[in-house]
């Protein structure tokens, strides 16, 4: 059974060339060896097919995840966007206490200091691949310090709270309440406009700001004389990513990174001491914690993106080069979120499983297969720009074309078309088109990842400093207006091919011949660019003729990635 059609491979191996045609007959030889071998296997009688166990060595490739059952996939729960509230926690109190020991009436006050509260943290991890654990959660607090204790015991502090997404997450700020910003703008308020003496004499009481010994009476407040206690923040709040925060985690972190400190914890009575009042009978409170509203995008960052009409066999590609287990279906639409599988190609056993030309030490890349794409996606028709977005952090582009179906050269030029199309409007009017037709808001990630935090935003945001405590915070606002557009590189300079799919259903060949002359015309630049634009990508265009559903010709397409990947 495997005779003849490994001695056919020999002859391809020593007697051919490797043009596209003979990409082409090879492929589907392949094919109609392999159907072949499968129509011997079916005619034999069942008892005896099931008695004779086959050696080893003619064992073919079990491909039934190939064209599975309805229900053998994964279910995949996916959520590219979120709005989270995070809440860093509030600090504890601090103590009011004295020492208390024999033959000591009056001791010296002894109150220790409240806890920090806890602070939030965002890592990107790879493995993670939708925002729906993160979207569940709502809103997320971090935990409060405790209170100090007598003994000069202080309090410990607030749990933090670590936010990891997934390598490709974007996180906007779209809200702030930062108490102590506030408290510093109220102040500089209260002294920026006196009013007149009898009210500039008179100083409210800060309730909000100061705690008395248990024992004591609210009307105490009346006369304790307070002393003046600026808003305090806690040291490592000088970390935080500078507001408003715009993060574009486009790589896998080691440490998770800062994105609001806790509230500093309250004084203990010790530190209000003076020669005149030597037993304070009040501390300080906690500083609230910051509030913030956060917007997160999952923009899929693979290697290759996976581009076709709906029912192209996209999935069906997908599994056959990796181990994803995405919905097949003979309908329109079966996948209706992003996948992302991941091509091993080096096992680290020494040996590479795909040759690089280029000496790349990647041991795997990334496919993304996204929902298909219908005429007029660009106005978000089908599935349209909600998943044209994925497209764009793809590196590298794979046309999946349906050799059975319609014209490839014609389908072709139309998924250029809606490519082309779609950046057009992202660069006439990014924002309002992209708010406009989707509600969704794309704003501009940064080229360098996290460093870039520190790059002054071009918005309309109104800073306040804080008097040396902290460096300028802004006070509360709601971002407002249209945002910077996204700065990716253009579609049509990524390096694409084509993978023409269905290859083992009939006339199929001379589809595929004209498409491969196409492309080489495209190449050569006698004809324009299928996406209409001038510059485009037109190096080393080529389609591999597959057939996915016999993983047949596919493992072509991991070598061909390779000679793209740095
Ligand atoms: N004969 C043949 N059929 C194929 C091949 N690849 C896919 N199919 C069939 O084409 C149909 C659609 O395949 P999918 O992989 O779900 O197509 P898709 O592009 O992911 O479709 P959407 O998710 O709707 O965009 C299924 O019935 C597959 O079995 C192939 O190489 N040969
Ligand atoms: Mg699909």
């Amino acid at each position: 059974m495997a005779g003849p059609r490994a001695g056919l491979n020999l002859l391809f191996r020593s007697g051919l060339n490797s043009s596209p045609a003979n990409h082409y007959t090879r492929g589907l030889l392949q094919i109609h060896l392999a159907s072949a071998c499968r129509r011997r296997q079916s005619t034999l009688p069942k008892h005896q097919a099931s008695k004779e166990e086959a050696p080893a060595s003619n064992r073919t490739a079990d491909l039934s995840h190939l064209n599975p059952e309805p229900e053998d996939y994964s279910r995949f729960i996916f959520q590219d966007k979120c709005h989270v509230t995070v809440h860093a926690g509030p600090g504890g109190n601090g103590c009011v206490s004295y020492l208390r020991e024999k033959y000591i009436e009056e001791g010296p006050p002894n109150g220790g200091d409240g806890g920090s509260g806890g602070g939030i943290y965002i890592q990107a991890v790879e493995g993670l691949t939708s925002l729906h654990k993160l979207a569940r959660r709502g809103i997320i607090k971090a935990g409060r310090g405790k209170n100090g204790q007598g003994k000069s015991k202080g309090g410990k502090r607030g749990d933090d709270v670590l936010l990891q997404v997934p390598v490709g997450t974007v996180v906007r700020e779209v809200e702030r309440h930062d108490p102590v910003a506030e408290e510093i703008a109220r102040r500089r308020r209260a002294k920026a406009e006196p009013g007149d003496e009898e009210e500039a004499e008179f100083t409210p009481i800060e309730y909000h700001r100061w705690m008395l010994h248990p024992g004591a009476n609210p009307s105490d407040f009346l006369t304790v004389k307070f002393p003046r206690l600026k808003p305090r923040r806690q040291a490592i709040a000088a970390m935080e990513p500078k507001a408003p925060i715009y993060l574009d985690l486009d790589q896998p972190m080691d440490k998770p990174i800062l994105l609001a400190a806790g509230g500093a914890g309250g004084l203990g009575n010790p530190h209000f001491v003076t020669r005149t009042m030597g037993r304070p009978k009040f501390a300080s409170r906690g500083e609230g914690g910051t509030r913030l509203e956060l917007d997160f995008e999952l923009k899929l960052l693979a290697d290759v993106g996976l581009v076709g009409k709906p029912n192209a066999g996209k999935s069906t590609l997908l599994r056959s080069l990796t181990n994803s287990r995405t919905r097949i279906g003979n309908w329109e639409f079966t996948t209706l979120s992003p996948h992302i599988g991941t091509v091993i190609v080096d096992n680290n056993t020494g040996r590479r499983l795909v040759d690089s030309p280029n000496a790349t030490r990647r041991t795997h890349f990334t496919i993304a297969d996204i929902p298909g794409l219908v005429e007029g996606a660009h106005l978000d028709r089908g599935l349209g720009l909600g998943f044209l977005r994925h497209i764009d952090r793809a590196g590298i582009l794979a046309f999946v074309l349906d050799l059975s179906n319609g014209d490839p050269v014609e389908e072709l030029q139309k998924l250029w078309h809606e490519l082309a199309e779609y950046e057009r409007l992202r660069s006439l009017e990014p924002a309002s088109v992209a708010e406009e037709q989707t509600g969704v808001i794309d704003w501009e990630p940064s080229d360098s990842g996290l460093p870039e935090l520190n790059r002054p935003r071009q918005r309309d945001i109104k800073m306040e400093t804080s008097d040396g405590l902290g460096s300028g915070q802004p006070l509360n606002y709601q971002s407002s207006g249209s945002l910077p557009p996204l700065t990716m590189p253009p579609l049509y300079t990524k390096p694409w091919f084509v993978v023409a799919t269905k290859a083992d259903l009939e006339s199929t060949q001379e589809k595929y011949h004209a498409l491969q002359s196409y492309l080489s015309e495209v190449e050569q630049g006698t004809t324009s660019h299928p996406s209409g634009i001038q510059d485009g990508w037109r190096s080393r265009l080529t389609a591999v003729p597959v057939s996915a559903i016999n993983g047949e010709g596919v493992t072509r397409i991991p070598k061909l990635v390779m000679q793209y990947l740095s």
